[in-house]
């Protein structure tokens, strides 16, 4: 029996109001005996930009594991698409043909392959017996991307392309995936993305949006998962926010607020964190970078106090994300760095000395660069502490779990168990843990790229919370981020950077989201302007 609310392919009439195509009800999911979906209900209406929201471990992306498939739910729980009641577990490969595409966090390109090879991985239907039209192929992807107002050629190598193009062309073949679908034929279909934009900068986060709201034109749904309130209210229709595993509420984005769904998100009324610059920080230098060049960065000079937070930050490509690589010996540079008394050539410094003249850095790339996910908790946690835990009889197991167990504690680690992997905590709690394990080493010198992408708000506030309790310690704190509130909100002082060099630096009560953001795209359009002055003289 098909219910007459629900919209169905063979029902639909195109010029009805909107109404769901997909409805998930009573929704349960267990891992062992944790309950992790507690009868959760949500609806995607025809044409809408649904936004899907909570803190970490909130359910977010178990929930679209079960619409994906890869989740096996409880008894009871329902899932309707297109009006069509489905068998759970649901079957990955129905729910492609049906008309739902998945964009997952990490984007599941092979960085080796040409942009071609992965957009045809998905498509089964172009392996035939006489093999693949490549010349057709490059010619229909070229026109795709064009359709979406993009200039990316099929040919090229997708590590060489840049964050923003490898979401773009992950979209892309989402949408592409739509299209050969039974809703896709009918001009329609749902994308489902979960988190596309942590690594992007604020620049590349609405070029991304601008290619969504295409999408959407065309006539499909959109279900996109975030932290970021300010993208959900530039962006969604609707929002739907879960707590504990349930969904809690169902709002609609025209009538809220920014503080109504980070309160909804948390629970309870919450306050942006604030840094106290009033307090003194110690006078005299405790880090002096020199003359640091590398990549597209070209000498650049800081001078750190004890307990200062400094922020660098510009457009992609401006040199600033370069920073705490090449200090850290991650990259390979040219510069000096004294820390300390200790001075040290940046031609030749590597990750162990960096280590060893009490310096942290928390890269960006969690996944790849900063834990191991099939290690425990306690594994990553302590990775940096096994000689202090190694006692006469070799390491001692029980003080690395009580040192784990006190970091879950002081960052508020959920769940709270030291022994599971790594990798099955969510995006946020891991970050938590890896940025725990940084500040236990009571560095001199942290260093952060991007510190909190993929963190929800609460765990956000605590996480700079953190880092003000090591600044209180004597730490030198210097973060890159394009993320301008964060900015804002924790450093003393912020050089934006533009080609290489930084050209503005902001203090005091100059330092605030706008004017990061104002002196990062200043540049740029300063520099648009005289472009198009001197496409326009000749
Ligand atoms: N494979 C797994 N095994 C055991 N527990 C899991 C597994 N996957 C997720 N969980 C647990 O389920 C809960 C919900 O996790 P989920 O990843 O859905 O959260 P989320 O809302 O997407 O969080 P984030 O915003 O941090 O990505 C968490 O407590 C997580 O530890």
């Amino acid at each position: 029996m098909t219910d007459p609310n629900v919209v169905t392919l063979a029902n639909r009439n195109p010029g009805e109001a909107p109404a769901d195509v997909l409805r998930m009800s009573g929704v349960r999911m267990k891992f062992g005996p944790v309950e992790v979906l507690k009868d959760v209900s949500l609806t995607l209406r025809r044409g809408e930009i649904l936004g899907l929201l909570g803190q970490n471990g909130s359910g977010k992306s178990t929930l679209i594991k079960v619409l994906a498939g890869f989740n096996s739910p409880e008894p009871g729980s329902k899932v309707r698409l297109w009006g069509e009641e489905l068998k759970l577990p649901l079957d990955p490969g129905r729910i492609r043909n049906m008309g739902v595409a998945f964009v997952h966090q990490h984007l599941a390109l092979v960085p080796s392959l040409s942009v071609a090879d992965n957009m045809l991985v998905s498509d089964d239907q172009k392996v035939r017996p006489w093999g693949i039209s490549w010349r057709a192929e490059r010619a229909r992807m070229k026109a795709l991307f064009q359709e979406f107002g993009l200039d990316i050629d099929p040919m090229q190598t997708v590590d060489t392309l840049a964050p923003v193009e490898r979401a773009y062309v992950a979209i892309v073949r989402a949408v592409d995936e739509l299209r050969r679908s039974d809703a896709g034929r009918a001009g329609e279909g749902i994308l489902v993305l979960d988190e596309p934009t942590p690594f992007l900068s604020a620049e590349d986060v609405d070029r991304l949006f601008t290619l969504l709201r295409r999408i959407k034109k065309t006539g499909a749904s959109v279900i996109i998962v975030t932290h970021d309130i300010d993208e959900v209210l530039s962006i969604t229709d609707r929002v739907a926010v879960m707590r504990d595993g349930r969904l809690v509420s169902m709002m609609t984005t025209a009538d809220t607020t920014r503080q109504e769904i980070l309160d909804t998100i948390v629970g309870h009324a919450v306050s942006l964190y604030e840094r106290d610059r009033s307090g003194s920080r110690a006078e005299g230098t405790a880090v002096t970078i020199k003359d640091l060049s590398g990549g597209r960065l070209e000498g650049f000079d800081a001078t750190l106090r004890a307990g200062e937070v400094v922020g660098v930050t510009g457009l992609i490509g401006s040199g600033f994300a370069e920073v705490p690589y090449l200090v850290f010996g991650a990259d390979r540079g040219q510069g000096s760095l004294t820390v300390g008394d200790k001075t040290v050539d940046l031609s030749r410094m590597t990750p162990g000395m960096a280590c060893a003249a009490k310096i942290s850095f928390m890269p960006g790339d969690r996944i790849h660069q900063a834990g191991i996910g099939t290690l425990s908790v306690s594994e990553n946690a302590t990775f940096l502490a096994l000689s202090r835990l190694r006692g006469l009889l070799g390491l001692s197991h029980g003080a690395a779990t009580r040192a784990t167990e006190s970091l879950i504690e002081e960052h508020d680690v959920r769940p709270p168990r030291a022994g599971v992997p790594l990798g099955t905590l969510s995006g946020g709690n891991q970050q938590k843990v890896l940025i725990g394990k940084w500040l236990a080493e009571d560095p001199m010198l942290l260093l952060l790229d991007e510190p909190t992408q993929g963190v929800d708000f609460g765990a956000r506030q605590k996480i700079f919370e953190a880092l003000d309790g090591a600044a209180a310690r004597g730490t030198a704190i210097l973060c890159a981020s394009t993320d301008y509130e964060q900015l804002a909100q924790i450093c003393d002082r912020v050089f934006v950077f533009h080609r290489g060099r930084p050209v503005a630096e902001l203090s005091g009560a100059a330092l605030t989201k706008d004017a990061i953001a104002r002196a990062c795209f200043h540049e740029a359009s300063d520099e648009a302007e005289t472009a198009t002055r001197k496409e326009m003289t000749t």
